[in-house]
């Protein structure tokens, strides 16, 4: 009874702007921090909560990702890192939406349906980047959710603590880059963008962990710019051009995290200074065509696939099931679609094209791994490629894409192979493809199926689109309403550039005449 008393107290510090409703949408509470308050009070009753029913510690991480500097939000994790379940999303919806009066009703219905036994004791732990301006238990996202995983696997997973990550990561990465011979310091340059956010200060705290394994140029640091601004993953795969502040040198490996470093893409510039972006899909397939081989080479019969969503070029979907021969399988955007997904396989290897993404290893491949690289009876070849998957696992965090681990394990993929950006690029070429915006008055009138590839409603809008697409060559077009903005987006690919673009126009006017479009027309690219 005390407890309500007090939260009945606590919440009038927190009102909730009246008519003010806010979804827990694709990654978590994201909107212009002015309205936050109250959502981060009644987050944190809510992971009190999810701690007290799973009898686990909780994450709760502060951060917009991507967005820009003035948005903030907030989003919690699960006992084993993963995202939190659909049902206590539907919670903290409510939770969020209830007038000021209800707050105590809405939470005891929470406790009574999940029957919550109020006695026991809760575990949180809070992260957040540096939105705050505030540099006091600052975190990357995938940092935090290696922390909640190694506190709930009680030291099995590494040991809960920054330092703890490092030290995990860097040992993997030097016993991967070991079977790496000769590598210049030319081969262990990278550029880094750093967005100038929390990526930025954890490169430069792991730098001495890593010795002079890696040499990393780090630029848009937060020392001057904005978070995210003409900086970051999201800016380079959007736009496709390199971010300002990075002094590229031609054919030189450069990479971008995102503004809470839980994603990353890679580019390069060649010589006639042509842009040339490595994104989530290229990730995928380097680092799966690298598992690949170790499997084969370790004589081990593991089921891999590659989990890829709408937007993967599809490019790389024909190269990994027609030459790799590797099962793909697509789910709808959204990181938690996609890693459920990759669950249902022995290693299930999940990109989205923008570069977020992570490998997991079924329990039971990791007991196979780990038996094997005991076993005294294996020649050198094998013995080579097990240790070398366990070093790999160990250098993935499996419990979300993080744009540092990621790194390193292209980092070694690419020393292990001896393999520059270019090779790396010429695995496949990508089809040209356009990605455009859609403003209507009410995006939920789009309506869709098959992983988000077709639409069910409005009627007319996929018929159109299907026959818009038999114009083109190697054509492809999708819309969707997006999770994060209030807008539909538009995806088109086709064998030219030209013809990506005009696709990608005309199934926007489609969707603008026969979804509700607001504003003015969409107008051609060229
Ligand atoms: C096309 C695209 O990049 N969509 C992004 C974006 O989702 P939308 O639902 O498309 O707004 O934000 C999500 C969360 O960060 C991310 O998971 C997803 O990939
Ligand atoms: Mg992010």
């Amino acid at each position: 009874m005390a407890q309500f008393e007090e939260v009945s107290q606590k919440s009038k510090l927190h009102p909730k702007p009246e008519g003010l409703t806010l979804q827990y949408g694709t990654a978590g509470f994201r909107t212009h921090a002015k309205h936050l308050d109250h959502i981060m009070f009644r987050m944190g009753l809510l992971a009190t909560l999810r701690s007290k029913k799973t009898k686990s510690t909780i994450g709760v991480m502060v951060t917009a990702s991507h967005n820009p500097e003035e948005d903030n939000g907030v989003k919690l994790i699960d006992p084993m890192g993963e995202m939190v379940t659909a049902m206590w999303e539907g919670y903290a919806t409510q939770l969020a939406n209830v007038e000021q009066d209800s707050l105590l009703k809405e939470l005891k219905d929470i406790i009574e349906k999940e029957d919550i036994n109020m006695s026991e004791p809760a575990s949180v732990y809070v992260g957040k980047d540096t939105r705050l301006m505030n540099y006091y238990g600052l975190v990357t996202t995938p940092q935090l959710h290696y922390m909640v995983c190694c506190c709930n696997t009680h030291g099995c997973y590494g040991s809960p603590t920054i330092e703890g990550y490092y030290q995990k990561l860097s040992q993997a990465f030097f016993l991967l880059t070991q079977n790496a011979l000769n590598r210049t310091d030319d081969q262990k340059r990278l550029l880094v963008d750093g967005a100038n956010g929390i990526g930025a200060l954890k490169m430069r705290e792991m730098e001495p962990f890593l010795r002079s394994e890696m040499q990393v140029v780090l630029s848009n640091d937060g020392s001057s710019g904005k978070l995210n601004h003409m900086c970051g993953a999201d800016y380079v795969k959007v736009q496709q051009k390199a971010p300002q502040g990075m002094n590229m040198g031609v054919g030189e490996r450069c990479c971008s995290f995102d503004g809470d470093a839980d994603r990353i893409v890679y580019y390069y510039t060649d010589s006639k200074g042509c842009f040339h972006l490595l994104d989530g899909d290229k990730i995928a397939t380097l680092i799966s065509t690298y598992l690949k081989e170790l499997l084969i080479q370790a004589g081990l019969n593991l089921q891999i696939a590659v989990v890829q969503t709408a937007y993967a070029n599809g490019s790389s979907t024909r190269y990994l099931e027609d030459v790799m021969k590797v099962t793909v399988c697509c789910t709808k955007t959204g990181v938690k679609h996609l890693h459920h997904a990759a669950q249902e396989y022995d290693i299930g290897v999940y990109f989205e094209a923008n570069g977020h993404g992570t490998v997991l290893f079924s329990r039971a491949a990791q007991k196979q791994i780990q038996e094997l690289v005991k076993d005294p009876n294996s020649n050198d070849e094998r013995k080579r490629a097990v240790k070398l998957l366990e070093s790999t696992i160990n250098l993935i965090n499996q419990t979300v894409g993080d744009a540092i681990s990621d790194m390193l394990v292209i980092e070694a993929v690419l020393a292990i192979r001896g393999m520059s950006a270019q090779d790396w690029d010429a695995i496949y070429t990508d089809l040209p493809n356009r990605q455009l915006k859609v403003t209507v008055s009410d995006r939920r009138v789009i309506d869709t199926t098959d992983a988000e590839r077709r639409a069910v409603s409005p009627e007319g809008l996929q018929d159109t689109i299907d026959s818009l697409v038999k114009k083109y060559k190697s054509a492809r077009s999708f819309v969707r309403p997006s999770g994060t903005e209030d807008v539909v987006r538009v995806y088109a690919e086709a064998d030219t550039q030209e013809s990506a673009d005009s696709l990608a126009h005309e199934v926007s006017l489609a969707v603008y005449r026969l979804a509700g479009g607001i504003g003015d027309e969409p107008k051609p690219l060229h």
